[in-house]
């Protein structure tokens, strides 16, 4: 059968279809949808629906709009599509009004999917694109496979597409969650088991999105299963302290309206806060409340009040919010410290050692690779400590030369030796008394200034050069180093008892790649950064999925120094991915989903160009000197078409070496 034949005959299936009475479940639901084709939108079956994308501004401001969803969802669409992309599926997030504000897909195809509209920045409403699984699924609220020739253009009719919604913690649609085929068995069951991914993922998504909404609130999971309420946590309800309730996910909504109480006639449902956890369950607040996080009771059963099912519970309570009797006052001198880090378990144990050991009095070696934040952990431990209001002072033993080094930390008196200051010099060591001393790259110290430094430490005093009398000192001494000091000890390059007096206790910071707080950190960094230069640039979500994307080596310092290039070359008001190095870039680009959209969307005409930037020409520039002008290389490297290379280079200015002419 030809295209075109299939094709009249799925017009003609629709006009005889709505002229019959209508159908039952998923079939009624696409017999709405081609109605409405008709009558609401005044679409025609047989006209050729061309991809409608938005313009790139436009879809910034759709993107913008889903940021918060758009980093919650990340790692569940990724999940998604790894499952999905050996079947030959696309995935695609849109937000409420359909557009596709992510997608991920195989780079090979990407003509065709833009071509068909699978591809960012498209406009997948129903009124546009016709009965299709996105805006059908916005239309309807519910999940559905729309299977060949349910789609209301005879030009979709290859496509299989299964769309889930996403809802907010207040039942607001607030995205659609879709998979797209362009080949598939014939019958609509084999999409079964993709309905049910689809709709997985969608949940975890919206559920991730709920617990980080109302991660401030004490939260309620319950579950009919004591087994499974700790991994399913079907019905999550957010609660006030009083027990009334601030909002719940599909299936908690669904509990709530299924355990409303007889409504008179003609009354309406009780509105959601109206309920308080104690009216759902027979159990007062404080015994929710209560319920354990950490110990064996952690999951309770309780009734339900009017139906009297049993439900398993468990409670994630805010972070750091201690309730009630337990309540104590926060120790906020600890905030330097808990500053460093968010949720990382290596990060977290330091942590609790480093708040144990601040106020010690013994020296503190910490480890790390270069740029961990060793020096970010000592001077945490100094703020957080009670000589806090004393100095904090550095040395890097690495970066003084072997020759000053000894005046820099002992101090000298006038005239002691050729080229001392004449009215003498206070050294380090004395001028950190009471405070900190921090020693950098305590590796690289002089053996000779090792001996003198552990006299210091055994007899807390100093001895200036060409001075008579030692100077008694008040020192906690931080040290650091990023070498195996044993190997320098078995080399002979370290004093061994020197090793002990510092290493009164050792941290160990983990390197940037191990990292789970990765998000945090770059959050505090770029907002650090950002006060120093007195901006508030926002940095925007394409940006922040890169970044975590990008396989960090080790070092938080790499990460400083890229956010600090993103801010120099963005326009002043937020970073997109574009503005980030060219290193950053490259992890972006082999990641299909998270390429920057706008200029790609434009092949097809519908976008229009982005304004170029210097980053972009730069980028592009040096990926034709890599290749030697070799465009598909070029193309092939960045995930583009070759004339998609050539126009970018006209539309950047860039002429291949060989050429004395504009390309
Ligand atoms: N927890 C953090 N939050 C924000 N920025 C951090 C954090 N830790 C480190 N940094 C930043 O990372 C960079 C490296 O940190 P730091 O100098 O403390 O590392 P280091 O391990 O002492 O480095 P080196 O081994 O080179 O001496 C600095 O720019 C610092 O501001």
């Amino acid at each position: 059968m030809t295209a075109s034949l299939s094709q009249r005959q799925h017009v003609e299936t629709i006009l005889e279809t709505l002229n019959r009475p209508g159908g039952q479940g998923e079939a009624a639901i696409i017999e709405r949808s081609w109605r409405r084709c008709i009558d609401r939108y005044g679409l025609d079956p047989a006209r050729p629906t061309p991809a409608r994308y938005v313009p790139g501004a436009t879809l910034r401001e759709h993107q913008d709009q889903a940021d918060d969803l758009l980093q919650v969802a990340r790692a569940g669409v990724e999940q998604l599509y790894r499952q999905v992309a050996p079947l030959g599926y696309v995935v695609l997030l849109t937000d409420a009004r359909g557009i596709a504000v992510q997608f991920l897909g195989a780079k090979a195809d990407q003509r065709e999917h833009q071509r068909t509209g699978l591809f960012l920045g498209a406009d997948w409403s129903e009124a546009h694109a016709g009965t299709c699984a996105v805006g059908t699924c916005i239309q309807e609220r519910t999940a559905l496979t729309c299977h060949h020739s349910d789609h209301f253009s005879a030009h979709h009719i290859r496509l299989t597409c299964t769309a889930a919604p996403i809802f907010d913690p207040h039942g607001r649609l607030l995205a659609v969650l879709d998979i797209s085929a362009y080949q598939s068995p014939a019958t609509k069951d084999s999409q079964t088991f993709a309905l049910q991914l689809v709709k997985y993922t969608a949940k975890m998504i919206e559920d991730a999105y709920f617990l980080q909404r109302y991660g401030d609130h004490a939260i309620v999971c319950l579950d009919r299963s004591r087994e499974f309420v700790q991994i399913n946590r079907r019905y999550l309800l957010a609660i006030e302290e009083n027990g009334s309730l601030v909002a719940a996910n599909t299936a908690g909504r669904k509990l709530l309206r299924h355990h409303e109480l007889p409504l008179p006639e003609g009354g309406e449902a009780r509105p959601f806060k109206a309920w308080n956890i104690q009216d759902l369950l027979d159990a007062q607040v404080d015994q929710v409340l209560a319920i354990p996080q950490h110990s064996d009771d952690r999951v309770q059963a309780f009734h339900t009040r009017r139906h009297r099912e049993i439900h398993f519970a468990t409670l994630i309570e805010p972070p750091r919010r201690p309730r009630g009797a337990t309540t104590q006052a926060r120790d906020t001198s600890l905030a330097p410290l808990e500053a460093l880090a968010d949720d990382d378990p290596s990060m977290r144990d330091t942590l609790t050692r480093a708040a144990r050991l601040r106020n010690e009095p013994i020296n503190i070696l910490v480890m790390g690779e270069t740029g961990t934040g060793k020096e970010r952990m000592a001077r945490a431990l100094h703020e957080s400590s009670r000589r806090h209001d004393h100095p904090f002072v550095a040395i890097n033993c690495a970066a003084v030369p072997e020759s000053l080094i000894e005046s820099e930390l002992f101090g000298h008196e006038a005239g002691s030796f050729t080229g001392a200051r004449s009215q003498g010099m206070k050294g380090l060591i004395a001028q950190a008394d009471g405070g900190t001393l921090f020693l950098d790259e305590i590796g690289d110290m002089p053996l000779q200034l090792q001996t003198r430094l552990l006299r210091v430490l055994a007899e807390q005093e100093v001895l200036p050069i060409g001075a008579s009398r030692p100077i008694k000192v008040d020192l906690r001494v931080v040290a650091a180093t990023h070498r195996d000091l044993r190997e320098l000890i078995a080399a002979g390059r370290f004093r061994e008892d020197l090793y002990y007096r510092l290493n009164g206790a050792s941290l160990r910071l983990p390197p940037l790649r191990d990292r789970a707080d990765k998000s945090y950190l770059i959050r505090q960094i770029f907002a650090e950064l950002n006060r120093e230069r007195g901006g508030r640039a926002r940095l925007r979500g394409d940006a922040m999925s890169a970044l975590l994307a990008y396989p960090w080596p080790g070092n938080i310092r790499e990460l400083h120094n890229a956010l600090r290039y993103a801010l120099a070359t963005g326009d002043g008001e937020e970073v997109v991915v574009g503005d980030l190095p060219e290193e950053c870039l490259h992890g972006q680009l082999a990641h299909p989903g998270a390429r920057r959209p706008t200029d790609e969307a434009g092949e097809g005409g519908a976008s229009p160009p982005v304004t170029p930037r210097p980053l972009e020409q730069d980028l592009l520039y040096r990926a034709l000197c890599r290749h030697q002008w070799n465009i598909s290389a070029v193309a092939r490297e960045l995930g583009l078409s070759r004339p998609t290379i050539y126009r970018r280079m006209r539309r950047l200015g860039i002429v291949p070496p060989h050429l004395s002419t504009t390309v």
